[in-house]
């Protein structure tokens, strides 16, 4: 692969209706567009998934964009990549930084599937024709998620996640219980609880959760492993799995039951399938997070939850629950709960030229030197 060209696009869409958590709310998305350019003139497209602030993990748009324009582009002007797999291991010379790193990593995947006429989904070694459909209902009011659950219930979504703090947890959950019993639910807590909440969670094994996502602290492995011996509900860990080691660690210690992959959050798609192989090996179900992403990163959620150890429904949502118009096309559909894998080459999805164009805040361009 010979990379002729790196450009970087920050774009900022307004999401249909604010995201909250207990952290905080998003009502703008901003996110990085990363397109990579070999001296053929094929393109590949990756998404830098950090926030604009540093709520969910330590990076944001600022400093993804300083690390990609500034550490990770120059690494790949000094060395050849004839596989993704290479920049992700050249890349290992950078600590964390994970998402900046994802977003070029995952450009150079789909370029490399491209050359290769492949799909990405079959690029990685994916088995799925199509991803079972899951969806974040908001938890701004209990009226609104239970309305939210009916309307994604009408559109086929197969499971439902909501957001929970100390505030709020058992109330919601029993109401939500009580219209739909037999419903496949579960809460992400986002680091909201403490172990001294023991009681509180395990009052929540009422409830039939699928699991429970992040409660203890962002960065913990630990104290979960104390936590999942207290309480029936399975434990998933999402903020703090950022790599493969992170991964063996916590189920090595029993800390958590289920692993939320998100390819941004753990540098990129070759360290995702490293953790998948390892869960898959050791029969830790996995599935894909979201991250209230544009249809690039989705795109790449596609593919990658098309590997085999994607067992359980995923935080893929179409296109149209945060968007009134994403910036692929044909736009990411759920039909009968499910959304295809797509078989044309790479991603599989081409770009919204003028939607990307009228959301492109900053633009970069970075020419390579080809002797
Ligand atoms: O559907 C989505 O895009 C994911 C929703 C979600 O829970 C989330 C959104 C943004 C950042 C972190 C998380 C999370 O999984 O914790
Ligand atoms: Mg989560």
């Amino acid at each position: 692969m010979k990379i002729a060209q790196i450009k970087l696009k920050v774009i900022s869409m307004p999401l249909k209706s604010p995201f909250h958590t207990h952290l905080g709310t998003v009502s703008e998305r901003e996110g990085i567009i990363v397109e990579v350019i070999d001296s053929d003139g094929i393109s590949g497209y990756g998404e830098g998934v950090a926030f604009s602030t540093p709520w969910y993990t330590e990076e944001t748009v600022s400093t993804s964009l300083h690390i990609m324009s500034d550490v990770l582009i120059p690494l790949l002007k000094k060395r050849p990549i004839k596989h993704p797999k290479d920049a992700a291991i050249l890349f290992q010379s950078v600590r964390r930084n994970h998402m900046a790193k994802a977003g070029l990593e995952m450009a150079i995947w789909d370029l490399y599937a491209k050359r290769n006429s492949l799909s990405l989904s079959r690029a990685i070694g994916g088995t799925r024709r199509e991803i079972a459909s899951g969806v974040v209902v908001a938890a701004d009011s209990l009226t609104n998620s239970l309305k939210q659950i009916e309307k994604y219930l009408g559109e086929g979504y197969q499971r439902f996640k909501i957001k929970i703090n100390p505030s709020q947890d058992y109330s919601v959950l029993e109401a939500i219980r009580r219209y739909y019993p037999e419903l496949l639910l579960m809460a992400d807590a986002n680091s909201a609880y403490t172990l001294n909440d023991i009681d509180k969670l395990r009052a929540l094994d009422d409830f039939n959760l699928l699991m429970i996502e992040q409660p203890l602290a962002s960065d913990d492995i630990i104290e979960h492993s104390l936590l999942q011996k207290e309480i029936n509900t399975p434990i998933c860990l999402d903020e703090s799995i950022v790599s493969f080691d992170d991964a063996k660690n916590a189920v090595e210690l029993g800390s958590c039951k289920i692993i939320n992959i998100k390819a941004g959050r753990v540098g990129g798609l070759y360290e995702a399938k490293r953790i998948h192989d390892y869960c898959l090996e050791k029969e830790i179900e996995v599935w894909c997070g979201g991250m209230i992403e544009f249809g690039i990163s989705r795109a790449h959620n596609i593919a990658l939850a098309s590997l085999p150890g994607f067992t359980i429904p995923g935080d893929i949502s179409a296109s149209n629950r945060f968007w009134e118009e994403d910036i692929i096309m044909p736009e990411v559909c759920v039909r009968n709960g499910y959304v295809c894998v797509p078989d044309t080459s790479g991603i599989g999805f081409g770009i919204n030229k003028k939607r990307l164009k009228e959301t492109t805040q900053i633009e970069k361009v970075f020419n390579f030197e080809n002797k």
